[in-house]
C-alpha cells in the first residue's frame, strides 16, 4: 500500500508501477526516455545487469552494469524486486529505489521482459500498469535492431528469433500499443499513464476532498 504522493489536484495519489515491455528494438527505451522527459514526479526504475555495456550508456543511468558475482549476491540479499534470464544475460530491478519512490506517491517507469513483468504483477498486482509495444512489422523491427547499431549481426538474429516468443505473452498485458509513428505511439503510452493515474482508487481521500466541497456548497 503507498500513500502521501500528491495528485495533480491537490488529492493524495498511490504511486503505480508503470511497465513497458516489447520485442527487443520495437521502441520500449525511445517511449521511456520521451515518457521521463514529459512527465514531471515519473522516475525511472534503472536496472541491473551482467550484460555488457554498449558504447554510449552510462553506469548508473541507463543501467547498473554489474558481474555474475555481485548480481547473485543481489538476488541472495533479497535485493531485486524481479529479475530474469533474457538474451543469455541476466537482468533485475533494485528494490529499494522503486520502493521509496512508491512510498512517497511517485510513479515508477519499468523497461522490462514479460518475465519481470509476471514477477511484479504476482508481488503488486493493483499497482501495476502494463503496456506491451508491437512493432508495425517483422521488417521494420530488424531495420531498427540495425539502424540502432549497437549490437553485433549475430545479438541481432539472437534477438530477432525470440521475438515470437516474447511477442506471444502480450495477452496478459493491459494495453497494446502498435509503434509505427513514434509520435503516436508516446501520444498513446502518455495517454495511457494520465488516465491510470486519475483512477478512482488510485486517489487516496477522494471522500473527505468531495465532502468538504460539497461542505462549501451547503453554507
Ligand atoms: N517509431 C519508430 N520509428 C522508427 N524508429 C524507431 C521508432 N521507435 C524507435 N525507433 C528506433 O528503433 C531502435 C530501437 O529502439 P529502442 O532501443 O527504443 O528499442 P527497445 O525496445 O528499447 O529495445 P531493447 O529491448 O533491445 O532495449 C532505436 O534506434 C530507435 O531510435
Ligand atoms: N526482467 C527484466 N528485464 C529487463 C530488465 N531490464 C531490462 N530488461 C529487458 O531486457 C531486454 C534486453 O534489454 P537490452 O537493454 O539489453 O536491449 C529488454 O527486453 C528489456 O526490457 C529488468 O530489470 N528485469
Amino acid at each position: 500500500m503507498t500513500t502521501g504522493g500528491h495528485g495533480t489536484d491537490g488529492v493524495e495519489r498511490r504511486g503505480l508501477m508503470f511497465v513497458l515491455s516489447s520485442p527487443s528494438g520495437a521502441g520500449k527505451t525511445t517511449l521511456s526516455r520521451m515518457l521521463i522527459a514529459e512527465t514531471p514526479g515519473l522516475q525511472m526504475s534503472i536496472s541491473a545487469t551482467t550484460r555488457p555495456m554498449r558504447p554510449g550508456e552510462v553506469d548508473g543511468k541507463d543501467y547498473f552494469f554489474v558481474d555474475q558475482k555481485r548480481f547473485e549476491l543481489m538476488v541472495e540479499n533479497g535485493e531485486l524486486l524481479e529479475w530474469a534470464h533474457v538474451f543469455g544475460n541476466r537482468y533485475g530491478t533494485p528494490r529499494g529505489p522503486v520502493e521509496a519512490a512508491l512510498a512517497s506517491g511517485r510513479d515508477v517507469l519499468f523497461d522490462i521482459d514479460w518475465q519481470g513483468t509476471q514477477q511484479l504483477r504476482d508481488r503488486s498486482g493493483k499497482d501495476v500498469v502494463s503496456v506491451f509495444i508491437l512493432p508495425p512489422s517483422v521488417a521494420a523491427l530488424e531495420q531498427r535492431l540495425h539502424t540502432r547499431a549497437q549490437d553485433s549481426d549475430e545479438v541481432i538474429r539472437g534477438r530477432m528469433k525470440k521475438a515470437g516468443d516474447e511477442m506471444s505473452h502480450f495477452d496478459a498485458y493491459d494495453y497494446i500499443v502498435v509503434n509505427d509513428n513514434i509520435g503516436i505511439a508516446f501520444e498513446a503510452v502518455r495517454s495511457i499513464l494520465r488516465a491510470e493515474q486519475l483512477k478512482r482508487e488510485r486517489q487516496v481521500g477522494l471522500e473527505g476532498f468531495v465532502r468538504g466541497l460539497r461542505n462549501q456548497l451547503e453554507k
